[in-house]
């Protein structure tokens, strides 16, 4: 493939509209950004590259894991003679991404903080800060685009499923969809190790990030513990109403959690939680009925693009990080509303986390909504 079918395959343009383009690029000192730059320099462009500095806590020094990721992104936009310029955003984390948490958390809900941090951070405050003088801003995620015959720009799918982030990128506006350029979105993530073990980039052998995003390190338990203390309750069983142990929190349990909960005679899965009451409860068994669910409720649909199209009725879906696009129906309900009826039973759904919607084939992403159950 010569270079510049390559950057028409991630970026929907030919070269020339490319390097007529302010590109911003987010450099996090990970191997999926840096190979991002190497992309680029390699159509002989020299983006200006950001790294967004989010400390661990209010107060705290910055752990010593960021100024590593800072000194990595110091390392590799020098190689390829970009700018690097350090955008504080941990301000607008704590108030937006954790508020978001905690406030989900508080209502019983289980909320995905990776997802918001791409709309509220990546592509919102860094976009206000400086993301709004570029033309572009380009990350590493594995997600791909496509314009349409009418010019509409979609979101799409990774070849390498394991690794996809279309996930995480579904609750994103148009506009940042329209700003957004993923240079190695088409990429499996062997090829871009081997690229960044061919270039000898610095952090060609750096572990994958875990974690809560920037907050890798953090302990997710902890965070909220930091937040919203602890609330003991009961733990119950749901077919017999049997007390069974005690909680700590229902903040601390997911529906679907099967570890870590720590009673006797287990195995025991996390399928309900009362708020009103503060009682967990558990079904008993190696994979309860009650742990699965076929038929669930979304409302307050995100469209990436176009608004649900109501004939549309044949979709596939995801509720959590996982390979697995599920086949289903939608039965459309009015605004922004629909129930999902999975082709197979699904574990651990629960209310809170977001359904994001692919088209039949999981090709095109179309948005995501948050299920009520
Ligand atoms: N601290 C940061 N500063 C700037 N950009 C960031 C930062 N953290 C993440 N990003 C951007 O968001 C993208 C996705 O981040 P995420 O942590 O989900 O992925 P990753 O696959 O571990 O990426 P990488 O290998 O580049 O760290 C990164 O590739 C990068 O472009």
């Amino acid at each position: 493939m010569d270079n510049s079918s390559l950057i028409c395959n991630f970026a929907h343009m030919n070269i020339k509209e490319l390097q007529g383009k302010r590109i911003a690029v987010l450099l996090s000192g990970g191997v999926d950004s840096s190979v991002v730059l190497h992309q680029l320099a390699q159509q002989g462009l020299h983006p200006d590259c950001f790294y967004i500095k989010i400390g661990p806590e209010e107060e705290e020094e910055w752990d010593c894991s960021s100024e590593e990721d800072l000194e990595m992104a110091t390392a590799v936009s020098h190689k390829y003679g970009c700018k690097l310029e350090v955008i504080d955003c941990h301000k607008e984390y704590w108030e937006q991404v954790t508020t978001y948490t905690m406030d989900k958390v508080k209502a019983g809900l289980t909320p995905n903080p990776d997802v918001m941090c791409n709309r509220l951070i990546k592509f919102g405050a860094f976009h206000d800060k400086r993301g709004k003088d570029y033309d572009l801003i380009a990350t590493g995620h594995y997600a791909q685009t496509e314009i349409d015959s009418e010019g509409r720009k979609w979101l799409t799918t990774s070849p390498d499923p394991v690794k996809d982030q279309t996930d995480f990128l579904a609750q994103i506006y148009d506009w940042q969809l329209k700003k957004a350029l993923f240079p190695i979105g088409h990429m499996m993530k062997e090829e871009v190790r081997e690229i960044a073990e061919r270039e000898h980039l610095v952090n060609a052998k750096r572990k994958d990030s875990q974690g809560i995003c920037f907050l890798g390190k953090i302990n997710y338990n902890d965070y909220i513990r930091r937040y919203l203390g602890e609330k003991p309750g009961e733990v119950v069983e749901l077919e017999t109403g049997k007390r069974i142990g005690q909680h700590q929190g229902l903040w601390f349990h997911t529906i679907g959690q099967r570890h870590g909960l720590g009673f006797g005679g287990g195995p025991w899965f996390v399928v309900k939680k009362d708020v009103a009451e503060n009682i967990l409860y558990v079904s008993h068994g190696y994979d309860p009925k009650t742990a699965y669910k076929q038929d669930f409720r979304v409302h307050d649909f995100h469209h990436l693009t176009l608004p649900l199209d109501p004939q549309q009725t044949h979709i596939t879906f995801k509720i959590r990080h996982t390979p697995e696009y599920h086949p289903a129906t939608i039965e459309h309900e009015g605004e922004g509303q629909f129930t999902v009826h999975s082709t197979q039973p699904i574990h651990g759904v629960a209310p809170g986390q977001f359904c994001v919607i692919y088209d039949e084939q999981h090709h095109r992403c179309l948005g995501s909504g948050e299920i009520t159950v």
